[in-house]
């Protein structure tokens, strides 16, 4: 029975496409891509604006349908892992509610889903808690700092147990220390978790750094290049980055992402 568990992907895209009509023609967004995701990998999306990052995680979220092809999440379909509450969101902006303190944000997820009032206030806070933040819950958005708003949009993404956590460039904002220091936490909490989680990113050594395998994805038309295996022992740590498989990695996916331009 563990056995079925872990070989059974939790995200399997088969031949997907998006295509978006668009004044005088069409976009294709997403051409014939195939990935198969096992539960608790860390997947990294890499890939020159515009090649589809953003698109296959939100047909990953069922925010919108494809145009071919076959996508199913937990053997289903996206819509049903969404009604199941499969997906965690993470956006590039923390996008928190300003006249809410910390603690109410991140109980927000669990008010929309009408989740009983006893249990709202301890699991926001064990949420906090796992994020480092559990001293900040009366604290507002605003007397926060850009890490610590990205933090709390983490703990309220996790408030409902997703089993997937989706990550649309969540640190592409932030200065390199934050972000490596996020990095960092991103990771203890995968580890802690055991979420699956597909990460959005433009830098090649953030998903060498995050990942088990790295997607590299190219533009006009948006698909998958090529899907780099990271194979450095886990935990990562800082000593990961001196590693010279590191730059094997990474000279891979930069390869990789040429051969696209090309
Ligand atoms: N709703 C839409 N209608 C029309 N075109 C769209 C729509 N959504 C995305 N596109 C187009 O599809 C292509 C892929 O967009 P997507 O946002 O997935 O790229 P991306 O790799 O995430 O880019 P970035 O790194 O800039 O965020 C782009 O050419 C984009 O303009």
């Amino acid at each position: 029975m563990t056995q079925t568990a872990t070989t059974t992907p939790i995200v399997s895209v088969r031949d997907l496409s998006m295509i978006f009509p668009v004044p005088g023609g069409q976009t294709v967004a997403l051409q014939d891509a195939n990935l198969q995701i096992m539960p608790s990998e860390f997947i990294s999306l890499i890939g020159p604006s515009g090649c589809g990052k953003t698109t296959l995680l939100r047909l990953m979220a069922d925010l919108i349908t494809p145009t071919g092809g076959e996508l199913t999440v937990s053997g289903g379909t996206p819509r049903a892992a969404r009604e199941n509450r499969a997906y965690g969101y993470v956006f590039q902006a923390p996008a928190l509610m300003e006249w809410r303190n910390v603690l109410g944000n991140v109980k927000l997820p669990l008010e929309v889903m009408n989740l009983p009032r006893e249990g709202r206030d301890a699991r926001a806070r064990e949420m906090l808690k796992l994020v480092g933040l559990e001293k900040f819950e009366r604290s507002y958005p605003w007397q926060l700092s850009g890490g610590m708003q990205q933090r709390v949009s983490i703990a309220r993404a996790l408030a409902f147990d997703p089993a997937i956590l989706l990550m649309d460039e969540p640190f592409g904002a932030l200065d390199e220390i934050t972000r490596e220091n996020l990095n960092l936490e991103l990771l203890r909490l995968w580890r802690e978790t055991g979420k699956t989680v597909v990460f959005v990113t433009h830098s090649i050594s953030e998903a060498v750094f995050l990942s088990t395998r790295v997607v590299v994805m190219t533009a006009r038309p948006g698909k998958i290049e090529g899907v780099v295996n990271i194979d450095l022992p886990q935990p990562r740590s800082d000593d990961s980055r001196e590693d010279p498989r590191f730059f094997e990695y990474a000279t891979q996916i930069r390869e990789l992402l040429r051969k696209g331009h090309a």
